[in-house]
């Protein structure tokens, strides 16, 4: 059977990440018709393809297999070229104001740690780390073995935000918006990462970097630690997607007097709203006490027992009921379910006839 339609590859890519988990790819799909005609895409598109299959044949049509499919999923990024955004464009003007790194590490133990890196500027993120941190996301997006992220700033403090120099060289409203969208773009594919993430926030997370904090599952902060949206002190209001995610975190109600209050955040106040989920303990001279960084391992670890394709399900179904209206999210926790029913993990519980005592 022909496919009758091939949506766009730049598309497929966007999707990538979330697809073949939810569909995996089946061999026998393979040497027919549909290879053939997908054989002038790249691998990447040709798998998502593959995995999609069995749902476009379910479908009377193929393209209203693929529309529905796509609102069914929680895409990876916001904006696109039909929302006027050029990736590539805004990219150029970024690496213009470089300086500092993110820096990413994967364990085998499931989890990777993400440093943002510019301690001079106490972790302002320069252009170049804004798009480093989209590598390095996508880095993440293609980890088929994580299951845990901590992010973290260097120096023991954690961002204070963007680096005030390249605002105030792209200040003009054209490229704040492109920077904003970038931003959010990025930022909404961390949070969308089939991992479950934390923020481990030491010193100060200011401004955008108040935002990063916001695109985790969770956030650990230290005792000292301080979350400020600086935003109104700046004549700005989060453009990172920092808002529409506190009002989520929060509720209207606690995100209106951060923003309005320009209110800081120390870790009591943090767990009494809802923004903090834990607090590490204070600095200890003793040796063997473990540092802020084992701390965030070890709380995240809780969470991440399991093979890594159970625990990829657990973040998307939650995700999907987070970002979704019902019955879709009700639609897409079927996907999923079926992704793991039947599957390595659940036939070896079964066999061992395990009890949850
Ligand atoms: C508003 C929205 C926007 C967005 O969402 O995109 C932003 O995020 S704008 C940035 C918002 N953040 C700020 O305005 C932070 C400004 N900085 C401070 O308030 C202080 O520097 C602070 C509290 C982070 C640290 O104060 P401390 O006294 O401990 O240290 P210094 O001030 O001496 O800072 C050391 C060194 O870092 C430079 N620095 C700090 N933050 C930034 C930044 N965001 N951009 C560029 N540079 C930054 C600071 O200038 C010092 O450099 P030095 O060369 O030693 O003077």
């Amino acid at each position: 059977m022909a496919v009758l339609f091939h949506p766009p590859v730049d598309t497929l890519r966007k999707y990538m990440f979330v697809l073949p988990c939810l569909f995996p790819m089946s061999s026998s799909f393979q040497g027919d018709g549909f290879q053939s005609n997908t054989a002038r895409l790249p691998l990447s598109s040709r798998m998502v393809l593959c995995a999609l299959r069995p749902q476009l044949l379910k479908s009377s049509t193929s393209v209203g297999a693929w529309g529905r499919l796509l609102q069914r999923q929680s895409s990876g990024s916001v904006y696109s070229n039909i929302h006027g955004f050029n990736q590539e464009e805004i990219r150029e003007k970024l690496l213009a104001f470089p300086g500092g790194s993110i820096d990413l590490h994967k364990h085998d133990s499931g989890i990777a740690v993400l440093t943002i890196n510019n301690p001079s500027r106490m972790n302002a993120f320069s252009g170049s780390m804004m798009v480093d941190l989209e590598e390095q996301v996508r880095q993440l997006e293609n980890w088929m073995d994580g299951k845990g992220l901590i992010v973290q700033g260097a120096a023991e403090t954690f961002c204070s935000g963007s680096d005030l120099n390249a605002v105030r060289a792209i200040s003009n409203p054209q490229d704040g918006m492109k920077m904003c969208m970038f931003m959010q773009n990025t930022l909404t594919r961390l949070l969308r990462l089939p991992l479950i993430s934390v923020a481990l926030v030491e010193g100060r997370a200011l401004g955008g970097g108040a935002e990063l904090t916001t695109a985790c599952d969770f956030r650990l902060m230290a005792s000292d630690s301080v979350i400020q949206f600086v935003h109104k002190h700046m004549g700005l209001v989060p453009g990172w997607g920092g808002a529409a995610r506190l009002v989520h975190i929060v509720g209207s109600q606690n995100a209106l007097k951060l923003l309005g209050g320009t209110l800081k955040v120390d870790p009591k106040f943090g767990l009494q709203i809802g923004l903090a989920d834990g607090v590490l303990e204070g600095p200890q001279a003793e040796e063997g006490a473990e540092t802020p960084l084992q701390q965030a391992e070890n709380w995240l670890s809780r969470y991440i027992k399991g093979p890594a394709p159970v625990i990829q399900a657990v973040k998307k179904v939650v995700l999907s009921g987070r970002e979704l209206p019902l019955s879709e999210a009700l639609r897409t926790e079927k996907d999923v379910f079926g992704t793991v029913w039947g599957g390595p993990a659940n036939l070896q519980a079964l066999a061992s006839k395990s009890k949850h005592k």
